[in-house]
């Protein structure tokens, strides 16, 4: 076992000196030798300095010469390159998990050099650790399979789960990210497979926030599926029984809650990918309870809100003209939902208005088209977005997206739908007579193939003039004569990297609206004006913890007005409640770990 010693805080400036000479603090390791080698916590392959192969018993188990850090990484990204090369002109999957696989295997082999080149080069990397690759490997998980990352628990685990969490090496876990799998990204129930989505998602963590590795959990709760396909796949590697439901599926979930905050109440636990009954569900039950959020839900409303308000100053309006904004959602899942109800508070509170009031500009289909009162059986979930007909002129209950856009006229058409290319050519050319200056079109819904459109699509059908924004990443557009359509990535890797951070180190034991709308505020007011006239809503990736300094410090700020930070470390309330604006950002980004190879010393 070990015991975790405080690595060398990170900066800015420790990210300048990439490979600098600063000595980074001890870290104690309780075993030696060839078990060692075998810890990607611990391992640095070529890279045991002499003295420490001789301190820690592994003379003669490595090749002799001593390899720096930078060769090392010298050499993994020109691996990476030959086998971009090797692999030009083959399908794209192929490539897509090639370079998910060499990846994979430097992180079960050394997890500081896997970091290092992922924080490096997270812009070139998140699509292959992230959506929309991490999609096709959960999709292939059981074939994938090679060493198991995380834990499992399983609806064959009921009453043991207690006992189970303490089978996890870590003393202190940070961050847990949790699936049941059962709608992973837009590819639908993935069961167990749906794994990959907490290790993505955890690897942004550390990328973005710097969430010590050493600290981070993810789960996935196993109840089942109800995949046809998986339950007939003699290699399916989940239970092979349909999923629970009701009570008996509500108790697994609870039991593993609270086991978790048995062992580490300080842990925070983002749920993620459940399908829209589950996430609400439990979502109520443990918001007040436990130090959790749902990211569908939560952290998709803050991006697409901040989206949606750089869409507002992109048209050289002030944000008080949000209120004016028509808006047509497609999607009534957790994550459509999650953004209706947030941007309606929004514009409640800009307006000083009733939510009631709020609601008249917003416009939301599902897939049986336009959502009114007049649904038979309307889903309780979307009734507070359902629309009277009384004040819907010209539209009837089930309306179809072109017939809603061509009404409407909305400035934005927002997709989280999970549903590929449902903005066709026809409902992209109907955004041409939006009453906005510039219409936006945001196709957020993942991985690529279930975007609601192509970027390509969106600037050729809907006009030059639009903002887009699409969940997955896309190449910006070459619009000719020098000019560029610019794509912004709508996901919220923006956010939920800087709740997670934010929350852990205001010490605070809940995570509240308050919290959440602070941190898409601080999204909202990132860019510049200057970017945000170009159609520049969101920073490029390769700044992420720059952003996810500001929105954790956000977060923190929020938490301390709310009188629920307790401290986190060595900071108390006190101190946190004396923080500047600036003080608070520099607080949370030097507290970001940051890949360095620590001196280990051994302690029996
Ligand atoms: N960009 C981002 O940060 C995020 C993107 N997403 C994506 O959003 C999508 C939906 O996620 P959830 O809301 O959790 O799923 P969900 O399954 O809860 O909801 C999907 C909704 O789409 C509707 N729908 C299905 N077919 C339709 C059609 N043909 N026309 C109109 N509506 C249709 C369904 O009726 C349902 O209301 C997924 O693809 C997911 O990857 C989700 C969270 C964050
Ligand atoms: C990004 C994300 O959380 C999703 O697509 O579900
Ligand atoms: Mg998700």
């Amino acid at each position: 076992m070990w015991k975790l010693v405080r690595y060398a805080a990170a900066s800015n400036l420790a990210r300048s000196r990439r490979f600098s000479a600063a000595i980074p603090g001890p870290c104690i390791v309780h075993k030696r030798g060839a078990d060692i080698l075998h810890d990607p916590w611990f391992n640095k392959d070529t890279g045991f300095p002499l003295t420490e192969r001789d301190r820690l018993g592994l003379r003669g188990l490595l090749p002799p010469r001593v390899i720096s850090f930078e060769q090392q990484y010298d050499r993994f990204m020109n691996s990476f390159r030959s086998l971009e090369n090797n692999t030009q002109g083959q399908p794209d999957k192929v490539v897509s998990l090639a370079k998910w696989r060499i990846l994979n295997r430097l992180h079960d082999r050394n997890e500081t050099l896997y970091y290092r080149v992922l924080i490096d080069n997270i812009k070139e990397f998140a699509p292959i650790i992230y959506t929309p690759t991490v999609g096709l490997v959960c999709q292939n998980y059981s074939g994938l399979f090679r060493r198991p990352r995380g834990m499992y628990f399983s609806a064959k685990d009921k009453g043991e789960m207690m006992s189970m969490i303490y089978n996890w090496p870590a003393h202190e876990v940070d961050m847990i990210v949790l699936t049941d799998g059962s709608r992973i990204l837009g590819l639908g129930d993935l069961g167990v497979q749906g794994i990959g989505i907490p290790i993505g998602k955890l690897d942004v963590y550390v990328a973005a926030a710097g969430i010590n590795p050493q600290r981070i959990l993810p789960v996935m709760l196993d109840v089942g599926t109800n995949n046809q396909k998986l339950l007939e796949d003699r290699l399916y590697l989940g239970l092979r029984q349909p999923r629970l439901e009701g009570e008996e599926y509500l108790s697994i979930v609870d039991e593993f809650m609270e086991a978790v905050h048995a062992r580490w109440p300080k842990a925070i636990v983002q749920f993620e990918d459940f399908q829209m009954k589950w996430a609400f569900e439990t979502l109520k039950r443990y918001q007040k309870r436990f130090c959790m959020f749902n990211d569908d839900i939560q952290g998709t409303a803050g991006v697409a809100l901040a989206g949606i308000l750089g869409t507002v100053r992109a048209q050289g309006r002030p944000l008080t003209d949000f209120v004016n904004q028509k808006i047509v959602v497609v999607g009534a899942g957790s994550a459509g939902l999650g953004v209706l109800k947030m941007a309606i508070q929004t514009v409640a509170k800009i307006s000083g208005c009733s939510e009631l009031a709020a609601k008249s500009q917003f416009y939301l289909i599902d897939k049986d088209g336009l959502v009114t009162t007049e649904r038979n059986s309307l889903d309780p979930a979307a009734a507070p977005f359902a629309k009277n007909p009384r004040d819907i002129e010209g539209l009837t209950e089930g309306a179809s997206i072109i017939e809603v856009v061509k009404k409407i006229r909305p400035h934005v058409l927002l997709g989280l739908s999970g549903v590929g290319g449902i903005f066709n050519e026809e409902v992209l050319k109907a955004m041409r007579e939006s009453v906005s200056t510039k219409p936006a079109i945001f196709a957020m819904s993942n991985p690529t193939m279930n975007a609601e459109c192509t970027s390509i699509d969106a600037f050729k059908h809907a006009g030059e003039n639009i903002v887009f924004a699409s969940g997955s990443p896309f190449e910006n557009v070459d619009l000719g004569n020098g000019k560029v359509g610019h794509v912004n990535q709508a996901n919220n890797m923006y956010l939920f990297p800087g709740i997670g951070l934010g929350t852990l180190l205001s010490g605070a034991h809940l995570i509240t609206d308050g919290m959440l709308q602070a941190a898409s505020e601080c999204l909202a007011s990132y860019m510049a004006e200057e970017d945000i006239l170009k159609g520049i809503l969101y920073p490029s990736v390769d700044s992420i913890r720059d952003v996810t300094a500001e929105v954790g410090a956000a977060v923190l700020r929020a938490a301390v007005e709310e009188e629920l930070a307790e401290g986190h470390g060595d900071v108390g309330p006190k101190e946190l409640s004396h923080m500047s604006k600036d003080e608070a950002v520099e607080y949370v980004r030097s507290n970001m770990w940051y890949p360095v190879y620590s001196p280990l010393v051994h302690e029996k």
